[in-house]
């Protein structure tokens, strides 16, 4: 994947067909006029230099208006075609740039968006990558395309030229023409050097807009303000630029350097091309229109060739871009799909994890080690562990976001790899730790846990009442219809700006999305109260605990309060389960869990205190009981 020149085994051949299809599917009738207008502009400045040498030719000869009426018209309509022919090209670029520009990012997210799995986005290359594609997909195959359309009309002008020179002067083409190979090689090898600047570039510019979107993000306003970030985040965003603007300063002096050479070059062989046409009329040898001719076909060989050879290079330099984008939308899904996947029938017995073991990356530690746990259908199974214990690794598993590296998971017996993503995830509903908050309506924000539901309201406030925030909703101004953003204003024609919650009422929402799920066969509710005050997390857990009854779910709680009622509570620890059982059986065991539960106790019970009358009792679990 880390080519700076995109996917090997996809030929520049290969990727130009490609542009070149996407741009037929996206715009046939742009293409065509654009293919009519590039040619008629080919044309257009050999015919008016054959026009002029007729007109001075004829009026050298003192020839009558009937002869000169009809060429100077003829030379007025190709003067026209030459004014107007441009913008017309250019509204033709425009409307192939646009139809291209909607297929490519449609076929690039849809690519992206197939992935079922996170590895690749938890993976920098792949953003290294991403980023390119995207950028590629802005320009790449416009310029491609565009490029090509221009390559056809210089070669027109080229041969229109070439041929009028070679009636003239056969070694003028040789020499014109040779002068311009010289540059034809450096701009090539410029645009390799330019795709491989741009690879090298990438990671400092997407670390540049991450410091520049800090330094803008609503969210980060407040810590970047608090802890005074500003300067240090400028700082480095300036930094990330300066390494960036000293790459493309160093290619364009290169640039500027073999450039400046080149044109030099191609101005001496003009001039001394003159000098032979001025002395050659002089002699008798050329008439005033040959003179004429000469010098603009001179002038137009050079242009054209310098035309062909620097849109071949922007050609090349985007054909490369454009692998990139390539490699995207064909990179095939990080999470391996099986080719027939089995069918994942309604969980009647329970789902199997067997000796699973993760880890994020080969270089990475091991997560979970050897993870032998059975979930039985119709229950409530709670995980419980220190910080980085592997909890929340586990019900990713769970939702197959990741495979485990070795073990397996089975549900009902089949093996979730057998198993299509989506369809598992159509039979689990979900709310993580690291819930989003959309910059949507909030009835938008619940109604995204079960798009099926196909808009209902119903569902939407029988959810959010599920997690208590129907009546914060209710009465927002716009009620369930109010924009929840600070960044955007709604839609409507009063431009009215958003509301923003607060961050417990944050959490309810998400747990409304999730519970739009909430008959689905597998609930996992990992930290679904941690922001909530203590009256909220009482009633949503009573709430939780109605709805979840005879259904499977997966609950995970730094408050273990919240879980003891679960039919099993399991601690892990380091990666191992350490501790199965009730709540009852564990407090017995005296282990992890109860010295956890007991220090949680503890710290609500009031104990006399002789110089405040009440304070928080500091009492070690060992000297309190705190079983059921
Ligand atoms: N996407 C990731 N890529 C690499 N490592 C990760 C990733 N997510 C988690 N980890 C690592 O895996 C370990 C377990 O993390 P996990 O989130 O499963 O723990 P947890 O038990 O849920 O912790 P917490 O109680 O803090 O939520 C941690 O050491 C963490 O650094």
């Amino acid at each position: 994947m880390r080519d700076p020149e995109g996917p090997a085994g996809v030929s520049l051949f290969r990727r130009g067909w490609v542009a070149a299809e996407l741009a037929w599917r996206a715009q046939p009738a742009a293409l065509t006029g654009s293919l009519a207008t590039v040619l008629l502009m080919g044309a257009a400045p050999v015919v008016t230099a054959w026009l002029t040498k007729l007109v001075l030719d004829r009026l050298a000869d003192g020839g009558g208006q009937g002869v000169l009426l009809p060429l100077a018209a003829a030379l007025g309509v190709a003067g026209l075609a030459l004014v107007v022919l441009p913008h017309v090209s250019d509204y033709l670029k425009g409307q192939l740039h646009r139809g291209l520009q909607t297929l490519i990012y449609d076929r690039l997210f849809q690519a992206v968006n197939a992935d079922p799995g996170l590895s690749r986005f938890e993976n920098p290359a792949f953003h290294d990558e991403l980023r390119l594609a995207h950028e590629a997909g802005q320009n790449a195959p416009q310029q491609i395309v565009g490029s090509s359309l221009a390559i056809c009309q210089g070669i027109l002008t080229l041969f229109g030229f070439v041929v009028t020179l070679t009636v003239l002067s056969p070694v003028m083409v040789v020499v014109v023409i040779a002068a311009a190979l010289p540059s034809a090689r450096v701009q090539l090898a410029l645009s390799r050097r330019r795709a491989r600047m741009m690879w090298g570039i990438s990671s400092n510019t997407r670390r540049q807009l991450f410091y520049g979107s800090l330094l803008t993000s609503p969210d980060a306003a407040k810590e970047v303000r608090l802890f005074g970030l500003g300067d240090f985040l400028r700082g480095r965003m300036l930094t990330e630029l300066g390494t960036v603007n000293e790459a493309e300063r160093d290619l364009d002096r290169r640039t500027l350097h073999s450039q400046g050479l080149l044109s030099l070059l191609g101005a001496a062989v003009a001039a001394g091309g003159l000098i032979w046409a001025v002395l050659a009329a002089a002699a008798g040898g050329l008439s005033v229109g040959d003179v004429s001719v000469f010098v603009a076909a001179v002038a137009g060989v050079q242009t054209a060739l310098t035309a062909i050879v620097s849109q071949w290079a922007g050609a090349h330099n985007a054909l490369l871009m454009f692998g990139h984008y390539i490699g995207v939308v064909r990179a095939g899904p990080g999470l391996p799909v099986a080719p027939e996947p089995a069918t994942l029938p309604p969980l009647r017995t329970g789902i199997e994890l067997r000796d699973v073991w993760f880890r994020y990356d080969d270089e990475h530690p091991w997560v979970l080690r050897g993870v032998d746990l059975f979930i039985p259908h119709g229950q409530a199974v709670a995980l419980v562990g220190l910080n980085g214990a592997g909890k929340s690794t586990l019900v990713k598993l769970l939702c197959r976001l990741y495979d485990p590296v070795r073990g397996s998971i089975h549900w009902d017996g089949v093996d979730l790899r057998e198993v299509h993503p989506d369809d598992l995830r159509a039979r689990v509903g979900a709310v993580f730790q690291d819930y989003m908050a959309y910059d949507l309506t909030a009835g938008e924000n619940i109604m995204l846990g079960d798009l099926a539901a196909g808009g209902d309201p119903e569902p939407v406030r029988a959810a959010a009442r599920r997690a208590g925030i129907h009546d914060t909703l209710d009465t927002l101004p716009r009620g369930y219809d109010t924009l929840l953003s600070r960044i955007f204003f709604g839609d409507d024609d009063e431009r009215q700006a958003g509301v923003t919650l607060s961050g417990g009422q944050w959490q309810r929402l998400a747990l409304a999305r999730a519970l739009m799920r909430h008959r689905r066969d597998l609930l996992i509710l990992d930290e679904p109260s941690s922001g909530l005050d203590a009256e909220a997390e009482h009633a949503v857990h009573l709430g939780l605990r109605r709805h979840r009854a005879g259904r499977t779910s997966v609950l995970i709680s730094h408050r273990l309060g919240a879980l003891r009622d679960a039919d099993l509570i399991v601690v892990l620890s380091d990666g191992r389960i350490a501790e199965r059982g009730s709540h009852g059986e564990l407090m017995a065991m005296e282990g992890t869990y109860a010295r956890l539960f007991g220090l949680q106790a503890s710290g609500y019970e009031l104990t006399p205190d002789p110089s405040a009358g009440e304070s928080l009792r500091t009492t070690t679990p060992s000297t309190r009981s705190a079983g059921r």
